[in-house]
């Protein structure tokens, strides 16, 4: 498998620190981006303002409204928005290439990960999912981090691996792609209640104490879904759960906060609330954890608080009253 070159599918802010990785790890990199002018302020200023304000973007990354062909193709577009974008690529683009996703994220309606979505839309193509604890911010600056990748033929992924690593940012090889990806998507459920719990004033036990219990339902929801509880210990579950949950710099624990303070989904999508992907995946993860009839009562909670059907001191009750029962 030929690793030079990479096409980085969005310009936003995970897809501007990816390529900026990948052009730190030695790789070519075109950079998608749908804004004439961002593209532009890309290739002459090496900045993406919008996204990552003043940071320098690496000599080895240009920008373009088209994507262009490479090895390796990572899409960074918001869940929702993968299967438009895939559409609108060349399939020539695809075919047999390793595409790496990256958005955390269950579409709604159909309820998939973001591979089912890329095998509905490029069968012949070489899934591989990428997460972790990583802001972009941090991946662009070149602050060390680390990341699962996960693939299905081991020697590809370690291949594949290598040819992303950087001296900031190491992705470890993994196997089991649906439990990374229900972890990535399902750590933005939790990052909204635990910014929540900020956001009302319900005290640091509290936030641990549900860090905890949405660990033990995470490792729940990947077993009904075909995943192994055991990639939780790692960097897309402990890992990526722990940032989320526990930092004011996660845009979906920023909407939590929002709730928490009482003000309406709506408003804060007014307000211009950045992308908090788990607004859209608690009604998916809830949806799924049904159908697999899965004990999934914090879930349940933030889908009662985003849904508007319950508020936050009602879903606390609730949760503290119900039945009594063992840790394991
Ligand atoms: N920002 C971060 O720190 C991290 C983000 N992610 C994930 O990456 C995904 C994307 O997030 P961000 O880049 O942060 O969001 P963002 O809001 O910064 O950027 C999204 C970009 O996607 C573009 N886009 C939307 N629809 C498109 C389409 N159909 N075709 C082409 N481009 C399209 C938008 O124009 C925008 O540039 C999300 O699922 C997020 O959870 C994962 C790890 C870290
Ligand atoms: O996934 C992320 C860090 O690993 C980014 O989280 P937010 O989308 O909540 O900012």
């Amino acid at each position: 498998m030929r690793l030079e070159t990479v096409s980085v599918i969005g310009g936003g802010a995970w897809g501007t620190a990816l390529a900026q990785a990948a052009a730190m790890a030695g790789r070519t990199v075109s950079l998608m981006a749908r804004d004439a002018a961002q593209v532009d302020e890309i290739n002459t200023s090496r900045t993406n303002v919008r996204y990552l304000g003043a940071q320098q973007l690496h000599p080895a990354i240009t920008a373009a409204i088209a994507a262009s062909p490479a090895d390796i193709v990572i899409l960074a577009v918001p869940a929702q928005s993968s299967r438009v974008a895939l559409g609108a690529l060349d399939p020539a683009l695809l075919a047999g290439k390793p595409v790496v996703l990256s958005a955390k994220g269950l579409e709604t309606g159909t309820l998939e990960r973001q591979s089912e979505i890329l095998l509905d839309m490029a069968p012949d193509s070489i899934p591989f999912v990428l997460s972790g604890p990583s802001f972009a911010a941090d991946v662009a600056a070149g602050r060390p981090t680390a990341v699962t990748l996960a693939g299905d033929d081991a020697n590809e992924t370690s291949a594949l691996a290598a040819a992303l690593a950087g001296p900031s940012f190491r992705p470890y090889a993994a196997d089991d792609r649906i439990g990374v990806e229900i972890a990535g998507a399902l750590k933005n459920v939790y990052a909204l209640a635990c910014g929540a719990v900020e956001g009302a004033g319900l005290g640091a036990s509290a936030r641990s104490a549900l860090i905890a219990r949405a660990y033990a339902e995470m490792a729940r929801m990947v077993s009904a879904m075909g995943g192994s509880a055991t990639t939780l210990t790692g960097l897309a579950g402990l890992g990526d759960l722990t940032l989320t949950c526990t930092s004011a710099q996660s845009r979906n624990y920023q909407f939590g906060m929002a709730l928490g303070r009482g003000q309406s989904v709506e408003a804060i999508m007014a307000g211009g609330a950045k992308l908090a992907e788990g607004v859209a995946t608690t009604p998916v993860a809830d949806a799924l954890a049904r159908s697999l009839a899965v004990e999934a009562p914090l879930i349940q909670a933030v889908h009662a608080v985003l849904s508007g059907s319950a508020d936050i001191a009602t879903v606390v009750a609730g949760l503290m009253s119900r039945p009594l029962k063992r840790e394991d």
